[in-house]
């Protein structure tokens, strides 16, 4: 269980962490999501003692890292500055790790065995390829078996094959009852790998919520074919309802739900043949909810040309 309250830091006069409430629960997959600068990485560090909050706590497994006196068996990282030996193997470097913590070599073996690197196990980790530094990274993580696991980025420089892997093997500590914890750009993979979400935007919560709940919210029409277009339109117009045409007869209906549309059209007797609901990808849905909140807006370079009638 990760425990953020009241959590700030300020760098100088940037606050990077402001006033950050939330619970990740065991059980399940949690993304840590939010804009590049919005703070994740730093809530990361703070809870694994890396930084000092300027106030508030935060808390793994009800105590700070630093009250724990075997930290590596309560929650494994993955930071995204990782300091490996370059002239050591990957087994050595998981020996040196786990020493501090009486963590046996069979234990290393079967880590190296997790994350597919036992074929790699006594090669040198600075020849590793991204993607075998962050499997090498993930072992890291494991090696003390912790009850949570945090994963800044987790498939960054992984192949598809990788991310699959990753995801399975996440969704499986996550069924054992762990706490996992992940921050990624990738919504997609997100949509996939992760039941609930805590959004962030310039340091401060912007949502708590579940992943199907954050999509169903995002604004999305609903595609209505009719045969009585015209008197359906009539009937339907009214305050925040929006309706406009996307070809084929079919209308899409902004503002209500398709219970509305389907209760109005048979009262006045209007036949619909087809009446389905707009989803919003994960993706669409974190832009809406995050638009305020981004700090480094790209430029973007506009050419018009004249728009066809
Ligand atoms: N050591 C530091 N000194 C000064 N400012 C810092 C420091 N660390 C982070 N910041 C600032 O704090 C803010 C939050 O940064 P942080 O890295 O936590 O964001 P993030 O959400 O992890 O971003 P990204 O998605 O780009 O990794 C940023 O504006 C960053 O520039």
């Amino acid at each position: 269980m990760i425990e953020v309250a009241n959590l700030t830091k300020r760098y100088g006069a940037k606050t990077a962490v402001d006033g950050l409430t939330f619970t990740v629960r065991p059980g399940t997959v949690t993304g840590f999501l939010g804009p590049n600068g919005a703070g994740k990485s730093t809530t990361m560090r703070m809870l694994v003692g890396l930084d000092t909050p300027t106030s508030g706590t935060a808390k793994v497994n009800g105590k700070v890292y630093a009250e724990h006196r075997a930290p590596l068996r309560e929650i494994g990282v993955l930071l995204e500055a990782r300091a490996v030996h370059p002239g050591r193997s990957a087994r050595d470097h998981l020996l040196a790790i786990g020493a501090t913590h009486g963590i046996t070599a069979q234990r290393v073996d079967e880590v190296l065995e997790l994350v597919g690197l036992t074929e790699v196990a006594r090669r040198r980790v600075g020849n590793f390829s991204l993607g075998m530094g962050q499997r090498l990274g993930i072992a890291v993580a494991l090696l003390g078996d912790p009850h949570t696991v945090m994963l800044d980025e987790p498939v960054n420089g992984l192949d598809p094959d990788g991310i699959k892997w990753i995801r399975t093997l996440l969704k499986g500590l996550a069924a054992e009852g762990r706490t996992v914890f992940i921050s990624s750009h990738l919504m997609s993979e997100m949509a996939l790998t992760a039941e609930h979400l805590i959004v962030v935007g310039r340091g401060r919560l912007i949502a708590d919520v579940s992943v199907a709940d954050l999509i169903a919210s995002a604004t999305r029409g609903v595609h209505v074919l009719s045969p009585r277009s015209t008197d359906l339109v009539r009937l339907l117009n009214g305050d925040g309802v929006k309706i406009s045409s996307v070809g084929g007869g079919v209308l899409d209906v902004v503002g209500l739900s398709t219970e509305d549309i389907a209760l109005r059209a048979l009262a006045a007797g209007i036949p619909i043949y087809e009446l389905t609901p707009q989803r919003a990808s994960l993706e669409e849905a974190y832009m809406e909810l995050t638009e305020e909140s981004v700090e480094y807006h790209g430029g973007t370079t506009t050419t018009s040309f004249g728009k066809a009638a």
